[in-house]
């Protein structure tokens, strides 16, 4: 089977370009030989004056950790992978986002690129070395303690609700945010119902599968309504039953409350289908903004053929050596991004010609937010694609 995808009609883009916008301004530059638009609103005021539609307001983020501060991590390596430790690491490299009431925002970005360590210091976790945040009007970095009223947060780990049943957890969060005994047990009724947690509310978090532990923390911080919800990864582990009543949950709360919402990940999939808008980080900075669709739109005019070799490819077959040096080669996957038409003539030369039986799969698709970190300077492989 040779499935292909319908290939986008577009604009002119191409090449490898590095870029740090405002996630906020919408002039479109030219950056190279590609426009990039990044939002909607032009010349995005300073915070102390953005305007009523914008949740969230970051300028000049910086945040260095110093040598030796802990587990520096890799592109590719885990939070406690070990590496070395000696140089100072800046995570946030002077970071500049509006995100706007009711949004589904993204920071997506590979392993190491500061996506946490960007959420931590919006939620008042993390001080920054300089910069500014302001939420809903809150000055973050001078009152960081007034993060817990204004944001619900998943963090990537959640060692602090561990101990607890499903159900306590679940109560323990909306008591800590305020609610009364009552009102506490209503609200955690509620969303275990809705995340169809019930059988499993009297079992502790700890002993739970990777994806349930998940599920059952993702409860916790819907109960007592934050206005604002952070989500650092929060569908990690899980199955497409739990990723989708975790979709459902998120849409309920902006389409009834009007919740804004940043998501972090790492899963080009996830980001395309779900979000309104992305920053796409790279190395502590945001090398773009905007829609899924607009940032596609910068390699539009490139298609990703994706070839799947049988056994060792035939590069004694002209057609196929041409392509070698142009290739991202992944074990027998043999990845080009290419011109349509060139994509087109090499598709039709591969089927037609003598390297068709040596290949396993080939396949002609869209360029997908993968693409667009490549071309726009993205220094790490590896973008998860599901
Ligand atoms: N406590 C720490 N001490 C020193 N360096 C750190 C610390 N935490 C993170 N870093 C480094 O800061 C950079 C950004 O890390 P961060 O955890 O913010 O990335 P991330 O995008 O969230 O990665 P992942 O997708 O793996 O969660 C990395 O180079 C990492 O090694």
């Amino acid at each position: 089977m040779l499935p292909t995808a319908a290939a986008p009609r577009g604009t002119r883009a191409g090449g490898v370009h590095s870029y740090n916008p405002p996630c906020g301004a919408s002039r479109p530059r030219r950056v190279g030989s590609i426009l990039v638009k990044t939002g909607t609103q032009d010349e995005a005021p300073p915070a102390a004056a953005t305007g009523r539609d914008t949740v969230c307001t970051v300028r000049g983020l910086v945040r260095t950790y110093p040598a030796g501060s802990g587990a520096r991590r890799r592109p590719g390596l885990r939070r406690g992978g070990a590496a070395a430790d000696a140089a100072p690491v800046r995570a946030s490299d002077g970071i500049d986002l509006d995100v706007r009431r009711g949004e589904l925002f993204g920071i997506l970005g590979p392993n190491g690129a500061g996506k946490t360590t960007l959420v931590r210091q919006l939620t008042g976790l993390l001080r920054p070395d300089a910069g500014r945040i302001d939420v809903l009007g809150h000055d973050l970095v001078r009152h960081p303690d007034r993060a817990a009223r204004l944001i619900g947060y998943l963090g990537q780990e959640s060692t602090a609700l561990d101990e607890l049943t499903v159900a306590l957890a679940a109560e323990t969060t909306g008591r800590l945010r305020g609610l009364d005994a009552t009102a506490a047990r209503a609200a955690r009724d509620a969303v275990l119902d809705e995340l169809e947690l019930g059988p499993l509310a009297g079992r502790p978090i700890k002993r739970l599968s990777g994806g349930q532990r998940r599920l059952a923390c993702f409860a916790a911080t819907l109960v007592g309504e934050r206005p604002v919800l952070v989500l650092d990864e929060p569908t990690t582990g899980m199955d497409p039953v739990a990723r989708r009543a975790v979709w459902a949950a998120v849409g309920r709360r902006r389409s009834e409350h009007g919740t804004t919402v940043l998501l972090v990940t790492h899963n080009v999939i996830e980001a395309e289908t779900v979000l309104d808008r992305v920053a796409v980080l790279d190395a502590g900075r945001v090398i773009a903004c905007d829609t899924p669709a607009g940032l596609r739109a910068l390699v539009a005019d490139e298609v990703r053929l994706d070839l799947v070799w049988r056994d060792e490819p035939p590069l004694d077959l002209p057609a196929v050596a041409a392509l070698r040096p142009l290739a991202d080669v992944s074990g027998r996957r043999w990845t080009l991004r290419l011109p349509h038409a060139r994509a087109r003539a090499t598709m039709a030369d591969l089927t037609g010609g003598p390297a068709y039986p040596w290949l396993d799969d080939i396949t002609l698709a869209a360029p997908s937010l993968e693409d667009v970190y490549l071309a726009l300077g993205g220094r790490a492989k590896g973008l998860v694609k599901s």
